[in-house]
């Protein structure tokens, strides 16, 4: 296998990456480890949308806001918190975690583990070809020996809906970069963006109004849309649930937005933002030249190679795979296929069956997310309605946190819930939800316990430290007891 630096146009690497977002970096990172030298094309950040413009940027505004909230929780520290947020202090943070949008860090990172980055625009050029397009309009074609795997994730969809382009919408990227507050902002769709959103733009001073045709967060327990929706009021936020919007105007691009809803009534404000989901960013890549379709999400094995490719060598990693939107999933599939390119480069075999280290089975069994929304809300694993549709049977076993002794030092009258879905067969979790405020660092020790099929009558041999939020294990596996001692009060 070559090495990286000797290679020059025309010769070919052993793997072309497109796009150097998380997940990228990690497939380029495992293939490099496994000795294969590596090109990877950029065409905008190296770091992607979740460095510069989703996950960092985001969460990077929305701490000063928790942490105002929990201290408001306990007292004698609330009575410190005597003035609003210095907003200037938290744009500054926030740039600073984005490194001020300028990715040489990254780039340099890339480049100490041997890989060439290539900035461009990729696309594919038949198999195992790439062409990359600079910005001056030069062209450059790569061609790959083993892989060419695609991480170019995801572009906010917007619905087609009149006036759209006249109401000039903010998405994830102003969301995200703005250093100015709005007075007013609309925000339209309830799931992860729309609520986070709401969270931190609330918190630093907006009127947020939040549209959502539906409930909040819909892919999560029920209960945790109605809690984030019962904490976004309390914190100021017009919560408007099962409204569309039909229309928008901006007739002066500097003056308000009007945006018409579905029930005849307007509402105006200073922007408007669209949280209705994501595209995959592929209608540009040439999937035409591989047989497949352009701007379609793609279908991958467990190794993450694309379903109806011939010739094992098109992989697509991250969020264009549509399995879960999350960097954390996408790095999980990149680490897999980083590692599966290389044994299929090597003529290893495969570990390819469940759980075996070139399959992603996490994917189907133990996808962990937070919402980072007051309060949190985080699950892994399968809802009570998702495990029932599966087939199993199940126990629910729910619980107020005002029930978890060691857990309610961490806020006076600290509130929340937590939901288990145990198999009743095999004696495992399936799931695990958990919503209040500091959830999101109880949130591993569900997936672990969800990945690992630790048996339940193991479980209730991990010590939860006294007293911490941990605690609210022990109630909820002391509940579960309780449930199996008398099943006639107990939820299926
Ligand atoms: C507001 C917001 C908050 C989020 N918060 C979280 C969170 O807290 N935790 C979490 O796990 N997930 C979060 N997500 C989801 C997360 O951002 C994505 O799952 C993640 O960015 C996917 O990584 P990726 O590498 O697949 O894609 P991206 O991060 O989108 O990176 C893709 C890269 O490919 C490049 N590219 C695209 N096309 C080409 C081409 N033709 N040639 C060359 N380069 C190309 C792009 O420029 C980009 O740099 C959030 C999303 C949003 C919108
Ligand atoms: N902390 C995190 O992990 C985090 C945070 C934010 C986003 N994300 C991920 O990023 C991805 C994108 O998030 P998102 O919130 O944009 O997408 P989403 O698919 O989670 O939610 C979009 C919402 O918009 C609604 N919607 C769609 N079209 C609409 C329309 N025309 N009018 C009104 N509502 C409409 C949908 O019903 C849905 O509830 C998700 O997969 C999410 O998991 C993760």
């Amino acid at each position: 296998m070559s090495e990286p630096h000797e290679t020059h146009e025309g010769t070919p690497y052993d793997v072309i990456v497109l796009g150097a977002g998380p997940v990228g970096q990690n497939v380029v990172d495992r293939a490099r480890a496994a000795g294969l030298s590596v090109a990877v094309v950029e065409r905008e950040l190296v770091g992607g949308e979740c460095s510069y413009w989703a996950c960092v940027p985001s969460k990077a505004l929305l701490r000063p806001v928790i942490a105002v909230a929990d201290a408001r929780r306990v007292e004698g520290a609330r009575q410190a918190v005597t003035g609003r947020l210095d907003t200037d202090g938290v744009f500054a943070r926030r740039n600073r975690y984005v490194t001020d949008w300028d990715d040489s860090g990254q780039a340099l990172f890339v480049k100490s583990i041997g890989a060439d980055l290539f900035r461009g625009h990729g696309r594919l050029d038949g198999p195992r070809r790439v062409t990359v397009t600079r910005d001056d309009g030069a062209q450059q074609t790569l061609t790959a020996r083993h892989a060419v795997a695609i991480a170019t994730g995801s572009r906010p969809a917007l619905p087609d809906i009149p006036g759209i382009e006249e109401a000039r919408p903010w998405t994830n990227r102003h969301g995200t970069d703005s250093s100015t507050v709005p007075a007013r902002l609309a925000i339209v769709g309830g799931g992860g963006v729309g609520i986070e959103m709401a969270t931190l733009w609330q918190g630093l001073g907006s009127h947020v109004t939040l549209l959502a045709r539906r409930r909040l967060i819909p892919r999560m327990e029920p209960f945790a849309g109605e809690l984030v929706s019962q904490g976004l009021t309390e914190a100021g936020v017009n919560v408007r649930i099962g409204v569309q919007v039909s229309a928008l105007r901006r007739p002066d691009p500097e003056g308000p937005v009007t945006l018409t809803l579905d029930d005849g009534s307007e509402l105006e404000a200073d922007e408007v933002l669209f949280a209705t989901g994501r595209t995959p960013a592929t209608g540009d890549i040439g999937l035409d030249t591989v047989g497949l379709t352009p701007g379609s999400w793609l279908d991958v094995d467990t190794t993450c190679l694309v379903d109806g490719v011939e010739g094992a060598w098109l992989y697509a990693l991250g969020d264009v795979n549509h399995r879960a939107l999350l960097t954390h999933e996408g790095k999980y599939q990149a680490r897999t296929a980083g590692d599966a390119i290389g044994a299929r480069a090597a003529g290893r075999p495969l570990d390819d069956g469940p759980w075996g280290d070139h399959a992603t089975t996490a994917d189907q069994h133990a996808v962990p997310q937070v919402f980072f929304s007051d309060p949190e809300a985080a699950a892994v694993g399968l809802s009570a309605q998702q495990a029932a549709d599966a087939g199993h049977r199940v126990r629910i076993v729910d619980l107020d946190f005002n029930a978890a002794q060691g857990a309610n030092l961490y806020a006076d009258g600290y509130q929340g819930h937590a939901r288990l879905v145990v198999d009743l067969d095999r004696e495992v979790l399936l799931g695990a939800t958990f919503v209040g405020p500091g959830v999101s660092e109880l949130l591993h020790s569900a997936t672990i316990a969800v990945a690992g099929e630790v048996p339940l009558k193991r479980l209730r041999h991990a010590i939860a430290p006294f007293p911490t939020v941990s605690e609210i294990w022990l109630f909820l596996l002391a509940a579960y007891q309780r449930d199996q001692e008398n099943p006639q009060n107990a939820s299926t």
